[in-house]
């Protein structure tokens, strides 16, 4: 495993990026780059600012300095399902098929099937367990294929078979040329990832190893 390292042009590319809440200085000076066709993990302990830096490169939230530069199109799981509680998931992925301008399905229904969230299509959101959300909250971020994905925790609440699935997505997107980050507080497994970073007192450090 390599810190990302590679002679690709970066598809993401983040520089010195800063963000503080008022006095708490979250971020501080966060740089990265993550060439096509690498699945990134970054880890660290509850608090140390892993959403704040995915809100960041996602545009979502305003940095207070440094930059983010992605190229192509963005996919961004966030860690709290944005999802309408008394729409189920076929009716989502119609609303999102609207906002990403998609021709067709093919793609998001083939995430449907491959995540197991194939039986609940048509129940409302509100019925649903928190691992059936996090498999729809997944599929809104990938259905329209995006260049640079961005997941907040994305496999939270998965049972087993679900979390091996995940990585066989995460394994067709690189293979798809895509660059991934997935964070968590969590880095087993880390042998499914190419490089390995680790959020500490606001700064990112290449990282190996188990427990975050
Ligand atoms: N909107 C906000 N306003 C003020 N403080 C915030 C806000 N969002 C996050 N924080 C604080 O910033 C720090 C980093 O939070 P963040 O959610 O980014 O960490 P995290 O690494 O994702 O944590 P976890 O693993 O628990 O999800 C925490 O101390 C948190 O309390």
């Amino acid at each position: 495993m390599t810190a990302g390292r590679s002679g690709a042009v970066p598809s993401l590319r983040v520089t010195a990026v800063r963000k503080a809440y008022g006095a708490r200085r979250v971020l501080r000076g966060v740089s990265l780059q993550a060439p096509p066709g690498q699945v990134v993990g970054v880890v660290g302990e509850n608090g140390a600012g892993k959403t704040t830096l995915l809100r960041v490169l996602s545009g979502d939230l305003r940095p207070d300095g440094g930059t983010v530069s992605i190229r192509g199109t963005l996919g961004y799981c966030p860690q709290q399902p944005v999802l309408d509680e008394e729409l189920t998931p076929r009716q989502h992925l119609r609303l999102f098929q609207i906002a990403y301008r998609l021709d067709r399905l093919d793609r998001a229904d083939e995430l449907v099937a491959v995540l197991g969230l194939t039986a609940y299509r048509d129940e409302p959101v509100k019925v649903l367990s928190g691992g059936t959300r996090q498999k729809l909250n997944l599929v809104l971020a990938l259905m329209h294929d995006p260049d640079v994905v961005l997941l907040d925790e994305p496999y939270q609440g998965f049972d087993w078979e679900t979390y091996l699935r995940f990585w066989e997505v995460a394994a067709g997107l690189r293979r798809a040329g895509r660059t991934v980050v997935v964070v968590s507080h969590l880095a087993y497994d880390t042998e499914r990832l190419d490089a390995l970073y680790r959020l500490r007192d606001g700064v990112l450090a290449p990282a190996r190893g188990a427990a975050a």
